[in-house]
């Protein structure tokens, strides 16, 4: 086995159509590659959305690749939506994202790409266009406005990091 999933390119797969509710945002979709599913919710209630691979992909190990996903999307103001991993990957193949999670900002709208990377010290990786790739978790955000000051107020944290509360 190649490590690859397999799933429809394009198939009507029931389980895992994404039933929309009145609550959910609407975030606008353009199918770059009609022939992938969009994105979509494996169970009610799934933080991730499943994004497709639009190319084939072979890593060796150590290597990585940027992967399209056919895929482009407009955010409501106020939103981001951000590339997971996916943990069956990662567990059973080594397989991640080199920027997990990646920000797609509201502006943007090019096609939503995956770094993917093959961090297995012995085995190939083989990804095939259709296959589940990442997931997308849409997200709201605060902007900032940053205020500069010469001095930052107290806290029980302090200067303290990087491993200070011990293992
Ligand atoms: O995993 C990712 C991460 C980013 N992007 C796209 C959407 C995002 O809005 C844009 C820029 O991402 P980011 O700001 O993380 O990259 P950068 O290296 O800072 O590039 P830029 O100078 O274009 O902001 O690239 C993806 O498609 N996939
Ligand atoms: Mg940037």
């Amino acid at each position: 086995m190649s490590g690859s999933e397999s799933d429809a390119v394009g198939g009507a797969d029931g389980r895992r159509a994404s039933v929309a509710r009145p609550t959910d945002t609407e975030v606008l979709i353009q199918r770059l590659d009609r022939d992938l599913p969009p994105p979509s919710y494996a169970h009610p209630g799934d933080a991730g959305a499943d994004l497709y691979a639009a190319e084939d992909v072979e890593l060796l190990p150590g290597e990585r690749a940027m992967v399209g996903t056919g895929l482009a999307i407009a955010l409501p103001d106020g939103y981001a939506a951000f590339v997971h991993p996916r943990s069956g990957l990662a567990a059973k193949h080594g397989v991640t994202l080199v920027n997990a999670p990646g920000t797609v900002d509201a502006g943007y709208r090019g096609e939503i790409k995956v770094t993917l990377i093959n961090t297995d010290t012995k085995n190939a990786f083989r990804l095939r266009r259709g296959d589940r790739v990442a997931q997308l978790v849409i997200q709201r955000v605060e902007r900032a406005a940053f205020a500069e000051v010469e001095r930052l107020p107290g806290s029980a944290r302090g200067n303290g990091g990087f491993g200070s509360t011990g293992r």
